[in-house]
């Protein structure tokens, strides 16, 4: 019991355990769920940001081509026709910083060129940077490509009249814009005219008379370059303003060459620490732009995460351990109030069985002398008659009856009758010496004493005799002696089947009658006691 109430408080330990790891993997798999989720959501959200980004870069390489058209045009464009188309478009263009007209000039050229400026600008040269950084007058060289036009010239004087051919950065990408007919950006260059110091680059694109359409008609026919000055971080703002979601870190990476470089990013290195999620960090490539690659990196913070987690894994999770433990709780109450029923049940039946062999003893015990009564001497009886046919052994039974008791309760009085009884059968009691000897009241003032597998019945008869008369129990009306005496019948059988048990009681009853009518306070037997298995003797003569 005590073995299974362990084992059932074990097994609901474990069902609750289990049902804990349970409710927190669902919890931790609608984690999961949700953080694949959000991983999707911010992709597309980089995405569209990308999209957004390509999109202005392309709005702001229109500008060029539309400058493009004013050459392509006329063979002759004029400073004040470039500077009204140009300052047009920067007005509501506002990333790009400065537009400029390069004209490729040959040595023989460049005189005119600078006279044809010097009408308006009378300091106008070509120029060039000599190594300690200060601007010179451009050295001889086969050709030049100048800034001849630039809108505004309000903080790009020092450009202006610069030959792009004079830096060997520039001379090449002017030459491969020439050849491949592209329009090619530079790698990032920092301009210093602007008060955030931001990051800029600059677009080439090539005009040429007519359409040549080989390398070295291009090479004939180009007569100079469209030159755009991008500001990055404005274009990048203007780009990403209107897109959707914010709390998004960014970093715009060029990757052309063989070591990347950053361009420009929306958040300041020593605030991404604590604020952003490394994990979810993706790369999305722009498509090639003016012969570069670029690269946007975003990061997700802290607070767009919190946006998009909900409580549904930590409700379904804690929800999921209390009902856990709801139920857990709720079996063991049933398995342990099961089991106090059981032991309150088990503690019934005992206390029902005590009371059932109080009563059995009860039932088979006399009440007035506390021996065994006729009801247990009968079933007693019975019992060690079967023995004594299936053992072959013996009984003996010995039929006592108080002398002149009516007389007794005459003179003495029923109470003094009741205690001469009692006192009867104590002595009677005290004779008998093995568990197996029976003495009952047989009623009223008769006892029987039943001996399983004796040998001398009669001397243990005789014994009890003089022991009743030796308590000395005062009887003054009785014929046979001044004290109480008793008169016994003796019988002895080894019974068969065939023998009759109620004749044997009768044949002892008979004896006893004998005893009292031979003069009482004696023993009567059958001298033949015992002589052939089977047989109940006859008495012959009453002995004392
Ligand atoms: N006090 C008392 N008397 C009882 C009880 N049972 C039977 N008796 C009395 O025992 C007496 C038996 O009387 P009888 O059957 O005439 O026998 P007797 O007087 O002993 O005469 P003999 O048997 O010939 O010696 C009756 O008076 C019964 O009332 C009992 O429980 N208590």
């Amino acid at each position: 019991m005590r073995k299974f109430s362990i084992f059932s408080n074990y097994l609901v330990l474990f069902s609750i355990l289990v049902g804990i790891i349970l409710s927190g993997g669902i919890g931790y798999s609608f984690y999961q769920n949700e953080t694949l989720a959000i991983e999707s959501d911010f992709r597309r959200d980089v995405g569209d940001k990308a999209a957004a980004l390509e999109r202005e870069l392309l709005i702001n390489l229109e500008v060029l081509y539309a400058v493009k058209g004013l050459f392509n045009s006329s063979d002759d464009v004029t400073e004040g026709e470039f500077r009204r188309l140009a300052s047009s478009f920067l007005v509501r263009h506002q990333n790009i910083q400065a537009l400029e007209w390069i004209p490729r000039v040959s040595l023989d050229q460049r005189e005119k060129y600078e006279l044809q400026r010097r009408l308006l600008h009378p300091d106008f040269e070509f120029t060039e940077r000599e190594f300690q950084g200060s601007m010179i007058r451009a050295t001889e060289r086969k050709e030049y490509f100048p800034v001849y036009y630039v809108e505004p010239m309000e903080g790009n004087e020092v450009a202006f009249g610069f030959d792009l051919a004079s830096n060997p950065k520039r001379e090449k990408i002017l030459r491969k814009s020439r050849d491949l007919d592209l329009s090619l950006a530079t790698a990032s260059i920092t301009l210093v005219q602007e008060i955030s110091n931001q990051k800029g680059f600059l677009m080439f694109m090539p005009i040429y008379r007519g359409e040549p359409n080989t390398l070295i008609k291009r090479r004939d026919k180009l007569i100079g370059f469209v030159l755009g000055v991008y500001r990055i971080g404005d274009m990048f703002e203007t780009a990403i303003k209107y897109t959707g979601a914010q709390g998004i870190n960014l970093k715009l990476i060029d990757n052309t060459g063989v070591s990347a470089e950053q361009l420009y990013s929306n958040y300041s290195s020593d605030q991404v620490l604590h604020t952003t999620q490394f994990q979810l960090t993706y790369n999305k490539p722009l498509s090639r732009f003016g012969g570069r690659q670029w690269t946007l990196v975003a990061t997700p913070t802290l607070g767009y995460i919190a946006e998009r987690r909900s409580l549904l894994p930590f409700i379904s999770s804690v929800f999921g351990i209390l009902f856990v433990l709801l139920c857990g709780a709720y079996t063991y109450a049933i398995i342990r109030r099961s089991s106090l029923i059981k032991v309150e049940v088990e503690e019934r039946t005992q206390d029902l069985n005590e009371a059932k062999l109080e009563l059995e003893e009860l039932s088979h015990t006399d009440g007035l002398t506390k021996i065994a009564n006729r009801r247990k001497f009968d079933e007693q009886f019975e019992k060690e008659w079967q023995r004594a046919v299936r053992s072959n052994t013996s009984l003996s039974l010995i039929m006592i009856d108080i002398d002149n008791f009516k007389q007794f309760n005459d003179h003495y009085g029923h109470l003094a009758g009741d205690q001469c009884l009692r006192d009867v059968a104590k002595a009677l009691k005290s004779n008998m010496s093995r568990n197996t000897d029976l003495i009952a009241r047989y009623g009223g003032e008769e006892f029987v004493i039943l001996l399983p597998n004796t040998n001398e019945p009669t001397l243990l008869a005789d014994k009890c005799r003089m022991n009743i008369e030796k308590l000395h129990i005062p009887h003054e009306p009785s014929s046979v002696s001044e004290y109480v005496t008793i008169s016994l019948g003796v019988i002895s059988v080894a019974p068969t089947q065939n023998c009759d048990p109620f004749s044997f009681t009768a044949k002892a009853d008979k004896l006893l009658y004998l005893a009292k009518d031979s003069g009482k306070n004696r023993v009567c037997i059958d001298e033949r006691l015992i002589l052939q298995k089977g047989d109940v003797i006859d008495f012959k003569a009453p002995k004392k």
